[in-house]
């Protein structure tokens, strides 16, 4: 019996039937306009110390003879000094660090040449138009090389998600969490699901072929059912924190709200560190909502200043009221910023109750909405006297004039932007784009249709449909417009 069933993984894995495997190959489809040779600067732009120029390609190795003759290809992967020279004039360009990595054991799978120039931008041009007069060898487009290599099964595409995003990393929450995509472990966790799905597959249609065939064990529907509704269980939870990861990729909105004059744009000034909003001790100062993104406590956000909540004078600043309202409904998470020694005025008790602790909002831990109470201005309390309101809810002491209490508050921050981003360094990799969302989404949706069918064949089908969307989150299931979306984001030379 097990044999059959074996076969059968191995056919369900394969199979003619089976649409897309799930593995780290890429589309397959060969890389646009392979066949040519390309080369850019893969370090950045401008003087430096050490630029690094390279190709890929076939005429790789040919581009690397020419510009270092009369000498001979270097030994692979090791690093060489050589005198360069232009191929036509023979005139020296720089002495330079070299490398040869012939294919496959390459970044892109091809042939590629590295040459470690000194990075002064006369010698960058005069190496790059050296290369650009060998025959055979043209100007990369913006993420050619990472293409190259997506199409020869060398990175995954959550992996060429990874890059892209570890290359456009500016904090470190983002930074560990495009590693652990580059490493493959969405890849590995979407492959894992793929194998259960293949081995569902395997019993359903050991079922639909050996069926009245007394050879096969009893059971082996149910089998199916329960590894479906384990992967099943294991996909909402993944979804259920999809917001997470694209958080952490684009940014946790984080709103600054409370009543006027509470010191809600000095604390947004010394939450990113410039003066980005104006200060004034005249109530109703800021009327527009004003973003900016910062890092907060290692974690990527767009922090929001808003107009101080109160009824309203003019018509300005009602609108200003009312875009703060709108804003705070998008929030991640609610800075409420009032100030300590004006708890009493009308402004600050109504803020309170409808936003800190609105009616029926439950505990805070019940509260799905996430909020740090600030009361500024500790500095115009008496010294050590003693919390000015122990009947509040939680909250934080702070002065922005003085800077105490920050320290306690950035920590606060770090632990209500873990929640609202994920930890980067704990738990599973988290889904970082709206693109993998979709595809878990279809997966489990097929699941369901699994579920509800009579008929054994549309059950196949739908096991079938479900793995394929895993397939494509690792493998983009070969579109050009889902391709040309990700590799976009890429610079030149990389
Ligand atoms: N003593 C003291 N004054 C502060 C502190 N923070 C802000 N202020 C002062 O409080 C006044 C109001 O500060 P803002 O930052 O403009 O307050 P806001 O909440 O943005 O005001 P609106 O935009 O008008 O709603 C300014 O004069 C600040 O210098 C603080 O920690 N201590
Ligand atoms: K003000
Ligand atoms: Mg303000």
């Amino acid at each position: 019996m097990w044999r059959v069933l074996w076969t059968l993984v191995a056919r369900a894995a394969r199979g003619p039937r089976s649409p897309r495997s799930c593995t780290r190959q890429g589309s397959g489809a060969p890389a646009p306009g392979s066949g040519a040779t390309i080369f850019a600067l893969s370090s950045g732009q401008g003087r430096c110390g050490i630029a690094v120029i390279r190709t890929s390609g076939p005429s790789s190795g040919h581009a690397l003879r020419s510009l270092t003759a009369p000498r001979d290809l270097p030994p692979a992967r090791s690093a060489c000094l050589r005198l360069l020279s232009h191929p036509r004039s023979g005139e020296p360009l720089d002495h330079a660090l070299v490398l040869w990595f012939p294919g496959p054991q390459s970044f892109t799978g091809e042939d590629c040449a590295e040459f470690h120039v000194h990075g002064g931008p006369a010698v960058v041009s005069g190496v790059l138009q050296a290369l650009g007069s060998v025959p055979g060898l043209r100007p990369a487009e913006a993420g050619e090389f990472t293409r190259r290599a997506f199409a020869h099964g060398k990175l995954s595409l959550t992996e060429v998600e990874g890059l892209a995003d570890l290359i456009h990393a500016e904090t470190e929450a983002q930074r560990r969490q495009a590693l652990r995509q580059l490493d493959g472990e969405l890849g590995h966790l979407c492959h894992g699901w793929a194998k259960t799905l293949t081995k569902a597959l395997a019993h359903v249609e050991a079922y639909i072929d050996f069926g009245e065939d007394d050879n096969l064990e009893e059971g082996v529907l149910e089998q199916a059912d329960s590894q479906v509704r384990e992967l099943e269980l294991a996909l909402s939870a993944h979804l259920r924190d999809a917001r997470r990861g694209q958080r952490l990729r684009s940014g946790a909105h984080v709103v600054v709200a409370g009543p006027p004059n509470a010191g809600k744009s000095s604390l947004v000034n010394v939450l990113s560190r410039k003066p980005v909003s104006i200060v004034s001790p005249e109530p109703g100062t800021t009327r527009d909502v004003l973003e900016t993104p910062v890092d907060l406590a290692g974690f990527p956000a767009l922090l929001s200043d808003t107009a101080g909540l109160r009824e309203a004078v003019g018509p300005v600043e009602q609108e200003g009221v009312r875009r703060a309202r709108e804003r705070l409904e998008q929030a991640d998470l609610i800075l409420a910023v009032l100030d300590a020694s004006d708890l009493g005025s009308p402004s600050s008790c109504n803020f309170l109750d409808t936003v800190v602790a609105p009616p029926g909002a439950g505990s805070p831990s019940e509260n799905s909405r996430r909020l740090l109470l600030v009361l500024n201005k500790s500095d115009l309390l008496p010294p050590g006297g003693p919390d000015p309101r122990p009947d509040l809810p939680p909250h934080l002491l702070l002065s922005c004039l003085t800077g105490e209490g920050l320290d306690g508050l950035l920590e606060a921050l770090r632990k209500e932007l873990a929640e609202v981003c994920g930890d980067p360094s704990t738990g599973p990799p988290l889904l970082t784009r709206a693109r993998h969302q979709h595809h878990l989404q279809g997966c489990l949706d097929a699941l369901r249709h699994y579920k509800q069918t009579k008929d054994l064949a549309l059950a196949a089908e739908a096991l079938r449909l479900a793995r394929g969307h895993l397939g494509r989150i690792t493998g983009g299931g070969g579109t050009e417009e889902v391709l040309d979306i990700i590799f976009r984001d890429f610079c030149v030379g990389k």
